[in-house]
């Protein structure tokens, strides 16, 4: 059986070859009408209509997309789907509309073992990791079964990537590659909770276009840990010699994503510790207010609180957005994901 959905194209060139003694002419034909064409007419393309015998025996192998999509929930523009996988878990995305495309945030797991004392999908405990059929997946289906034009791709939905290295990045290949789903490596972000061999492997791997976001949510080793369970097993310290070192390119930035929680960590000391930790990366800060998650006895700081915890660190130089979650109606802001 071949499936496309978590092949890059030399792989798939590969099994081509070595399967039908064909090559990189019909992987890239295959390709293209799958990802860029949705995939239902692929029998009609010349270099499948030309081999008619080929074509009948490639079909026959094609394993269609796996998982399917069971419910939408709206929110203005913004779409929440629910895929349902072929072992019967479930899985949410959201498309998130932005000025000039939409944004798709995937899952790389079903729930999630880092147990963030804030996260809707720590609360769901950890079910097992996705395949890149899967991630792959779900920017198909927003693409061609719901019919958004997705641009940009963050992983920021159920699951740490970094606790599914391999099955991850072969996604960002698949979704890379131009001759498919040509979604730019500029366009998508990975963001995880600070596991540093993560970060430290995709250091070695040479990508500097792609985009790292990193949840720091707590300043100090003290506030993190009693948020952050994974910043016992790799402390702040760590994290930063981590980011020390990885190549970012000339005018790349870390991208900084720190939940406002009230009276845990949104006080003028924190923003101060936070300005600290910051110096000298280059990072674009995003400050979240938290989103309501049931069982977790948190609030959602002022916007008054939010704004002084922002110019605190704007005043120090840092270059802050204040990102107000869209989606909380239906369960769709970050760290949401999960009720299902
Ligand atoms: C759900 S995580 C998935 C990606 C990865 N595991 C990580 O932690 O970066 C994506 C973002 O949601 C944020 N988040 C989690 N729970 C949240 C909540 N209740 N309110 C606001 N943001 C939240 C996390 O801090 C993280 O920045
Ligand atoms: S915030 Fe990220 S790492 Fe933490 S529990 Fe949620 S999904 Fe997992």
């Amino acid at each position: 059986m071949i499936d496309i959905f978590g092949l890059p194209l030399d792989q798939l060139t590969r099994t081509l070859r070595n399967d039908y003694g064909k090559g990189l002419f019909h992987a890239e034909a295959l390709y293209r009408e799958v990802f860029k064409n949705g995939g239902k007419n692929i029998g009609n393309a010349p270099e499948f209509k030309n081999s008619l015998k080929f074509w009948t025996e490639l079909e026959k192998a094609l394993v269609p997309v796996s998982g399917k999509v069971e419910e939408t929930f709206k929110e203005d523009e913004l779409v929440k789907f629910i895929t349902r996988l072929t072992d019967g878990l479930k899985i949410e995305s959201v498309v998130i509309p932005m000025t000039r495309h939409n944004t798709l945030c995937v899952s790389s797991q079903v729930g999630c073992k880092m147990g963030c004392k804030f996260c809707q999908t720590a609360r769901m405990g950890f079910k097992r990791s996705l395949s890149t059929s899967e991630i792959v997946g779900q920017v198909f289906n927003a693409r061609h079964l719901l019919g958004y034009d997705i641009k940009n791709i963050v992983f920021m939905g159920m699951g740490e990537p970094f606790d599914n290295f391999d099955a991850v990045m072969t996604a960002v290949e698949v979704l890379n590659s131009q001759k498919g789903c040509d979604i730019a490596l500029r366009h998508m972000t990975i963001s995880t909770c600070g596991v540093v061999p993560g970060i430290e492997r995709l250091s070695q791997m040479n990508l500097p276009n792609l985009r790292l976001a990193v949840s720091i949510n707590g300043p100090d080793d003290a506030t993190r840990s009693a948020l952050m369970p994974v910043n016992r097993r790799w402390p702040l310290a760590a994290l930063k010699k981590s980011l020390e070192a990885y190549p970012l390119s000339s005018r790349g930035v870390f991208l900084f994503e720190y939940i406002l929680i009230k009276g845990v960590n949104d006080s003028m000391d924190h923003a101060q510790a936070l300005a600290r930790f910051i110096h000298p990366l280059s990072v674009r800060l995003n400050l979240i207010p938290y989103n309501p998650v049931t069982g977790f006895d948190h609030q959602s700081p002022s916007d008054e609180q939010m704004h002084d915890f922002a110019q605190t660190l704007t005043d120090k130089g840092v270059f802050v957005i204040k990102r107000w979650s869209r989606g909380r109606s239906v369960s769709a802001g970050c760290g949401q994901l999960g009720k299902i």
